[in-house]
């Protein structure tokens, strides 16, 4: 929809309307055609000038429309006609002028836009109006009005010809490629630059069109519009009480505790003081309470210093004292990973705060329930589970305890979105989501070293397929003790063990050795300087193939009577996607989390999955649930001492179903539970 007014005697306004970011879906197509027309024939108007309802100006073409057949005038002839046009066009920009609306903007023949000195400068607007960007626009329009347009239509400037621009664009093509890991969208970015810098305007457009229509009908563009919308949905949360983001209010988050400064305390803590929080942080060693206060400190610093701005530190109180906890709002317990422990610091803490303040623990998977259990305020606490460094890292999981109110997950989300997380709302089990998940993922990887492959064979595999990092390079680069530890403290590693040839069988299904005898040589990845790969010195990130671990690797499955074979790219992702989803499937099943859509979010933004194949759950659906189901019953058949693989019993009804679409699981989902 567009709306159509003359205003200042000579001059047409069209207004872009369509809520909430006046993207160009079909009827604002219709609407600027036929506004753009009347113009052209109204002899009184002089200049057209263009702007967005509620002061922005476009976000581009309407992602919604994407999914179907396109109706309504095309945008580029649509545009085009807007730059041959006989009469002055001038784009108020406001807000957001992004794809299809920068393009906009572009077929105008002048542009201003509010903020950005950076546009000025490339050239893209011509002037930076305080104010009102329309009525700036107006009055541009009115002094200009009569100067002749084609010096101000861009499709009839020359190409910029710098000087060895093929060798140009060469570079940052091949530096594209190797950042955009599989994905063709960047790529073909760089081939339209290319084209635009070296062909006449026509021809330029006609290889952007190409371009376009390849990325269109790829299955990467439908991955990508899934994710965008996914992440948006994410903050409408739901539980399966029947609250959710609407029908709940958050609670006033003025003040928060923080207890530990470990890594994640601190990265906690720069996150909530940057969001204008006021923080006390609890150590209970004044050296490690030292130490974290200039570790913090130091992280403003830095990012005050590239923002220009002065650091936020008077909103930071450092002490050894809970009692200074007593008037905060919230605390964030982020010590230890060790459930005495959290049991200990939930108890005191009960000690001295208000009796309506939230206790969060950021755990990674402990039960939220038993930390809960421990409190005089059981409906108050919910895990916050941060991604490691938590000031970086977009992820925020919310853990609903099944005793947790709706007020105290609504005030997480909120906070957590306050401080500009991507959050999720995910119910109680252990690992919660991503986690548990991830704990099958990083068992197929360590079994096909069993069998034969390689940590570098699988680190490729699923660095081509568009992870940024493979699994055991990420292992390395969060330790291994850390799960070491994990695995020690529920029962898999205890006295019982053989040091020489540890079992392969624990706790009724297979079990792999291998990560805990090289947390036993003491390789604990990088900060060991020794992992699955060997690094310069502890510290350092660069990962270097170690021949030691051929050797181990050689020896282990010699000890064993295993014959090594040779394990496909093919077999590492069929494995390591496939049991992702499965494990999503149950999670669902077990309404941990909402949606599939959830499920991907998670890995997109705390697991490194490449956005260009949608998440774990999409990627399922994508291949076919059915090839999927085929593939799982395969592995399950070839390795039945791992019951994981057994394809769930979800994944088997939506095939029955008939592998409904992605975005209907969620209605079959409630219908099939019943039957489960
Ligand atoms: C022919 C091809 C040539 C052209 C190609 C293109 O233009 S490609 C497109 C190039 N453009 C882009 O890639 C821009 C993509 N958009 C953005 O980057 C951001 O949304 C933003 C910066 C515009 C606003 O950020 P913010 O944090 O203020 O707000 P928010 O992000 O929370 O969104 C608010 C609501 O708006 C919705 N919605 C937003 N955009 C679109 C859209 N284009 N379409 C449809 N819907 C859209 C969004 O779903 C949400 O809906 P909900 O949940 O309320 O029902």
């Amino acid at each position: 929809m567009a709306r159509y007014a003359r205003v200042k005697g000579s001059i047409a306004l069209i207004t872009l309307t369509n809520p909430p970011v006046n993207a160009l879906s079909a009827a604002v197509r219709r609407g600027i055609v036929e506004s753009v027309s009347r113009a052209l024939k109204d002899e009184q108007v002089k200049a057209v000038v263009f702007c967005g309802e509620n002061e922005k100006f476009c976000g581009g073409a309407d992602i919604k429309e994407f999914s179907g057949s396109m109706s309504g005038p095309p945008l580029v002839p649509m545009i085009h006609s807007i730059e041959a046009g006989e009469k002055l066009m001038v784009a108020a920009i406001e807000g957001v002028a992004l794809g299809g609306g920068l393009e906009l903007a572009l077929g105008c023949h002048y542009r201003r836009h509010v903020s950005a000195q950076e546009a000025l400068q490339l050239g893209i607007v011509d002037q930076v109006a305080e104010g009102s960007a329309v009525q700036a626009a107006m009055e541009l329009a009115l002094s200009v009005i009569g100067q002749p347009l084609n010096p101000r239509r861009l499709s009839l400037r020359a190409p910029v010809w710098a000087p060895d621009v093929d060798g140009v664009c060469d570079t940052a093509l091949a530096q594209v490629k190797q950042r955009s890991r599989g994905a063709m969208a960047p790529v073909a970015c760089v081939q339209a630059v290319r084209a635009a810098a070296m062909l006449p305007y026509s021809k330029g457009m006609e290889r952007e069109r190409q371009l376009m229509d390849t990325l269109f009908r790829s299955g990467q563009a439908r991955a990508m519009q899934y994710a965008f919308f996914a992440q948006r949905n994410a903050g409408k949360w739901s539980l399966p009480n029947g609250a959710q983001w609407n029908n709940t209010r958050a609670r006033d988050v003025q003040r928060a505790g923080v207890i530990g400064l470990g890594t994640m305390g601190r990265g906690i803590t720069v996150c909530l003081v940057k969001a204008g929080i006021s923080v006390v942080a609890i150590e209970t060693d004044a050296k490690q309470l030292e130490s974290g206060k200039k570790a913090v400190t130091a992280m403003l610093q830095r990012d005050a210093k590239r923002r220009g701005v002065s650091p936020p530190l008077h909103l930071l109180t450092f002490t050894l004292s809970f009692h200074q906890l007593r008037d905060v709002d919230l605390v964030i317990e982020a010590v230890f990973e060790d459930m005495n422990l959290k049991k200990r610091v939930f108890s005191d803490l009960c000690k001295v705060l208000r009796a309506n303040t939230l206790i969060c623990t950021n755990t990674s998977g402990l039960s939220v329930d038993e930390l809960a259990a421990v409190t005089d305020r059981q409906p108050l606490v919910v895990g916050m589970h941060f991604f490691a460094p938590a000031h970086v890292m977009k992820l925020l999981e919310v853990v609903s305890g099944s005793r947790s109110s709706p007020e105290a997950v609504a005030t997480a989300m909120a906070l957590g979105k306050r401080i500009e997380k991507v959050c999720v709302a995910v119910g109680n089990c252990s690992g919660f989501v991503g986690n548990r998940m991830l704990k099958l993922y990083l068992d197929q990887s360590v079994y096909m070293l069993e069998e034969g492959a390689t940590p570098e064979q699988v680190d490729q595999a699923l660095e081509e397929f568009g992870f940024a990092m493979g699994i055991f390079k990420v292992s390395d680069l969060s330790g291994l003790d850390v799960g070491w530890r994990v695995r020690k403290a529920s029962g898999l590693i205890g006295p019982d063990v053989d040091p020489v040839k540890p079992s392969r069988w624990r706790l009724g299904r297979r079990y792999c050795p291998l990560p805990d005898m090289l947390c036993q040589q003491g390789r604990f990845g990088q900060k060991t300087g020794r992992g699955w790969y060997l690094y310069d010195s502890p510290g350092s990130k660069e990962a270097k193939s170690d021949p030691e671990i051929q050797t181990f690797l050689k020896d282990y499955r010699h000890k064993y009577g295993i014959i090594p074979r040779r394990i496909t790219s093919q077999e590492v992702i069929e494995r390591c996607a496939f049991s992702l989803a499965n494990e999503g499937f149950r999670i669902l099943e077990d309404r941990i989390a909402a949606s599939p859509e959830d499920i991907d979010v998670i890995y997109l933004f705390g697991y490194g999955w490449p956005r260009h194949r949608g998440g774990p759950m999409f990627y399922a659906a994508q291949v076919g649930l059915s090839v999927v189901l085929e593939k799982l019953e395969h592995y399950h058949r070839v390795h039945p001492d791992v019951p994981s693989l057994e394809p769930s019993r979800l994944l088997r009804r939506l095939v029955a179903e008939g592998s409904p679409p992605i975005q209907q699981w969620k209605s079959h989902i409630k219908n099939l539970r019943s039957h489960l």
